[in-house]
């Protein structure tokens, strides 16, 4: 679908008709028309998202269903819910990665240790989505559970996706190809609802004085319709609760993975990124001194500016977000587009777009931090989706990236092993003449498609 998007832009310009009824749009400004409207319309193409029997979230279509479930939801994904919740993201993000690279580096006799940082990054978020919405410590990056826990979030991820992109093809064919995995199914949901359960027998026994957890599941237990006030029943708590899975893992692990990616095929931004989190945070005193999110917003530009330029060279979620033209129709660089076609947001296209962007295949960070582009740039990055149907996990997700790398930065040094020589600073791609990067997935999510590219050398910060 990616590929298409730039292939088509390029070919036939801004706009131009995808399929039968559907137009497929890349400038800017168009994209923010259609996204920022509530009168466009999710398209039906979201009920593949459909992951239960229910409509979460990101399948809802209806605008008045939509907008209780935003109200619900919303203040637990703000800023200041967040706050609260960030202990934990600490302890089961940048502090669980920080403790087991320090133990491997104890234990190694060079001084040095060579991981997989796609892998590390997908346990990281792993741990703290599972701790988060299912109230449990797997202890993904545990070497005594690091397999188990690999193989359960392989496995439930891959087979969830699987089994709503399925939900395309007709009834007998879907039970046909999912009956032998459907055990997989059973166990995710027996394990929803042991959490669920778990939960509210400690909501019980809690005395008065004993503050209730937060976290996301007691988010959705806590949440309530605004008009009705009623409660999610248990099976609504199923449907969101695996949106967040899916949502929280991926995602956020891949854009971790290319930014660490794309330092190393451009030393000089790793370098500045690098000196920034060390010149403003000089002293660690102990394992548990760590850079916060509100130490590193209001001091690490720079590292906030690489994250954005990873999201806008590589946007992770590959689809490209569907809406459907109200009645009124609506006139979109001179075309009228009637009520009912399909609006895709080629999301991939517009951000590699020459005409929206200077030098869009080079990693240039500095574009989000001079004033007079930075906020058009943001504004330009879609990779959240964007308006009222924005990714609602994003503050979420910027706290895990941005925590995360600039704890690993202010620690750790990085190099490509000696011998790697697939991609480098100096192996250029023939067709953009910048360093090429590894290759990816371009299905559902841009994940590297060789886990063998992932690899790095993690030394202590000289
Ligand atoms: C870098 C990380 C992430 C990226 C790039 C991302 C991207 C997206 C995109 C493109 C959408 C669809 C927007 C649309 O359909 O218009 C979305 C929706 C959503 N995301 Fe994320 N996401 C990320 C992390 C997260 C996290 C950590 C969570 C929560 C744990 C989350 C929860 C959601 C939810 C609940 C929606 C549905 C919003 C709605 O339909 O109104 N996402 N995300």
């Amino acid at each position: 679908m990616a590929d298409y998007g730039i292939a088509g832009m390029h070919k036939y310009g801004d706009i131009f008709v995808c399929q039968p009824q559907a137009v497929c749009i890349s400038d800017p400004a168009d994209i923010r028309l259609v996204l920022s409207s509530s009168s466009f319309l999710k398209s039906p193409y979201y009920k593949i998202l459909q992951f239960t029997g229910l409509d979460s979230t990101i399948c809802t279509r209806d605008p008045h269903t939509v907008s209780i479930k935003r109200r619900m939801f919303g203040p637990y994904f703000s800023t200041s819910y967040l706050n609260k919740l960030e202990p934990v993201i600490l302890e089961y993000g940048a502090k669980a990665i920080i403790g087991r690279w320090d133990t491997m580096l104890q234990n190694s006799k060079t001084d040095q240790i060579t991981i997989n940082y796609c892998m590390t990054f997908s346990l990281c978020t792993f741990n703290i989505v599972s701790r988060l919405v299912y109230g449990q410590d797997i202890s993904a990056l545990d070497p005594r559970s690091l397999e188990t826990s690999l193989e359960w979030m392989a496995d439930s991820t891959a087979y969830i996706s699987l089994r709503a992109l399925l939900k395309l093809l007709p009834g007998w064919i879907f039970k046909l190809l999912t009956w032998p995995r459907e055990h997989m199914f059973d166990q995710i949901a027996e394990y929803v609802q042991q959490s669920i359960d778990t939960r509210k027998k400690l909501l019980h026994s809690l005395m008065p004085s004993e503050r209730r957890p937060a976290d996301l599941l007691q988010a959705l237990l806590d949440s309530q319709d605004p008009q009705s006030q009623a409660h999610l029943s248990d099976e609504q708590i199923h449907a969101e609760s695996l949106l967040l899975l899916i949502g929280g893992i991926d995602p956020t692990a891949f854009t971790l993975t290319w930014t660490l990616h794309l330092f190393m095929l451009y030393p000089e931004c790793y370098q500045k990124a690098t000196n920034e989190v060390r010149t403003q945070f000089p002293h660690c005193s102990s394992a548990s001194d760590v850079i916060t999110y509100a130490m590193a917003k209001a001091k690490l530009p720079y590292l906030e500016a690489c994250i954005y330029e990873s999201l806008r060279l590589v946007p992770v979620p590959q689809m490209m977000i569907p809406r459907v033209v109200p009645e009124q129709g609506i006139f979109i660089k001179g075309h009228y587009l009637p009520p009912g076609t399909t609006i895709f947001s080629n999301i991939p296209g517009s951000q590699s777009s020459s005409k929206h962007w200077t030098d869009p295949h080079r990693y240039n960070p500095d574009r989000f931090m001079d004033p007079k582009t930075r906020r058009t740039a943001i504004h330009s990055v879609f990779t959240f989706g964007y308006g009222n149907r924005t990714c609602m996990g994003k503050h979420l997700a910027w706290l895990d990236m941005v925590t995360i790398m600039a704890n690993l930065l202010r620690r750790f040094d990085f190099k490509i092993p000696t011998g790697y020589t697939r991609t480098g600073p100096n192996i250029i791609d023939e067709q953009t003449k910048y360093p090429k990067l590894m290759n990816r997935t371009k299905f559902i999510s841009a994940k590297p498609a060789n886990q063998d590219d992932c690899w790095i050398v993690v030394s202590k910060a000289s």
